[in-house]
């Protein structure tokens, strides 16, 4: 952790920034408040040490300023050995603990380790505040498609490396969720997961949001920020649609994956960050680089370890899997356990071609089960889009060849069974045959 200290006394300055040196902190110092006041305006502080006494100031009135700004970081305070009141006051205005002067390092450590907890219980707990926000339903990682299980299988076994992830695929498809289960299979995973929204930025707010910026450094910089490459410090940072982020920032990301280096706009002292970084894109990057909008050797150094994830319309054997999870999740968040998805309902999913992918999947199965009114969901309760696509479907009855019908006929049973064989069952048909004739439809 950066840890300031702030002490009137050299030599309690120098030993104790010592003491913090050798548990593997980096320590700050400042001899007054205005020194302090200034260090933790311009370094990212995670603990302060506060001696009660500071010549002739009284470090609790600083402790209430801080206080009073809104700054939340833990502070301990040094207090006179005899002195129970000046303990009891530093709490009650907002210390995290105390300890008496003059004290032993080991004491310390143990009071430093319990705010480095607190620090981890409060990012893991805002983190698990925006995933609740969110609202996902139970993540599927299971697939029964090839591309999809190689996907995960390679995002999942890079995992424990410090690798940049790239992932690629159409919008929807869940690159963010695959972003987020890797950073769960990390050793980082109990550290900050934080995500950067490139495109909804313009060039100078996207980089003062991944670096930060002092004071100054542009017309609305009125107080110095940290970026979300500190907050991901020693955690993932996730960058959603690389592929729009402005050539003028292009090497800076490269620095910060080669070297781990970075400045905060407008500073010009460089700072280290010990990022794991995961990127998504739905662009063709290589074309990118082709039309002279992204960097090449960015994309080499990005795309070591790249995973595909399909278009949902390019899984027909997961559709139907994930369908019955929503429904789970969402009959069970809405109270209505036994609400169903009628055959024809089903069917309608199964032909429509869903360009919006899971994305539009799951907002499908929420809007169905909030408005469904009885204890089905039936294609009436549809939008027009699959009112329209079962009319214009091929069914009996309609006027069209026998071979049309049974083309249709296979490709959809084949979209809703787990294997060739289940398939071959329900068709009535042995699993060569059925093999025999997916191939001559084009169907596999
Ligand atoms: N494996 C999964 N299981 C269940 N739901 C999923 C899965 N992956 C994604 N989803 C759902 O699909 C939606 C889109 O997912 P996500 O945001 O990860 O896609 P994306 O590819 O990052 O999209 P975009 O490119 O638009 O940012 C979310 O609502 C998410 O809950």
């Amino acid at each position: 952790m950066n840890i300031l200290i702030v002490d009137d006394q050299a030599n309690v300055l120098r030993t104790t920034a010592y003491a913090l040196t050798a548990m593997g902190h980096t320590p700050v110092t400042a001899e007054n408040s205005r020194q302090a006041a200034r260090q933790l305006e311009t370094e990212k502080i995670d603990a302060l040490l506060l001696d009660v006494n500071l010549g002739t100031e009284n470090g609790l009135d600083f402790l209430s300023k801080i206080r009073a700004e809104g700054n939340l970081v833990p502070v301990i305070v040094f207090t006179a050995q005899t002195s129970v009141e000046s303990a009891v006051d530093a709490m009650k205005r907002g210390a995290y603990d105390y300890i008496p002067k003059p004290f032993i390092p080991e004491d310390l450590k143990q009071k430093l380790a319990k705010v480095d907890e607190h620090r981890r219980m409060q990012t893991k707990v805002a983190d698990l505040e925006t995933q609740v926000a969110k609202a996902h339903p139970t993540v599927m990682l299971e697939s029964n498609e090839p591309a999809v299980k190689s996907a995960y299988e390679t995002a999942f076994r890079a995992a424990a490396s410090n690798a940049t992830v790239l992932i690629l695929g159409p919008s929807g498809t869940g690159k963010t969720v695959l972003a987020r289960a890797v950073h769960d299979r990390s050793n980082r995973a109990d550290k900050a997961f934080v995500t950067i929204n490139c495109p909804s930025l313009s060039r100078e707010l996207l980089e003062s949001e991944l670096f930060g910026h002092v004071k100054g450094a542009f017309t609305g910089a009125l107080k110095d920020t940290w970026g979300k490459v500190a907050a991901a410090d020693e955690g993932t940072l996730f960058l959603d649609e690389i592929g729009e982020v402005p050539l003028e920032i292009q090497p800076k990301l490269l620095r910060l994956l080669q070297d781990r280096e970075y400045e905060r706009v407008g500073d010009t002292r460089t700072r280290k960050a010990n990022v794991r970084l995961i990127a998504a894109t739905n662009r063709d990057l290589a074309a990118e680089v082709a039309a002279g909008r992204f960097r090449e050797d960015l994309y080499y150094r990005l795309k070591v370890i790249a995973v595909e994830m399909p278009a949902l319309a390019d899984r027909p054997t997961d559709l139907l899997p994930l369908v019955d999870n929503y429904m789970r999740h969402f009959t069970r968040e809405q109270g209505r356990p036994s609400l169903q998805l009628s055959q024809e309902a089903r069917t309608a999913i199964v032909d429509y071609p869903w360009p919006g992918n899971l994305r539009e999947l799951r907002n499908l199965i929420e809007r169905s089960v909030i408005l469904a009114q009885d204890n089905e969901i039936t294609v009436a309760d549809l939008p027009a889009e699959f009112r329209e696509s079962e009319e214009t479907s091929l069914r009996p009855g309609h006027m069209v060849t026998i071979e049309a019908l049974e083309h249709e006929h296979i490709r959809r049973i084949i979209a809703k069974t787990e294997s060739l064989e289940k398939a071959a069952r329900t068709l009535g048909i042995d699993t060569a045959t059925l093999y025999r004739k997916r191939k001559r439809m084009g169907l596999g």
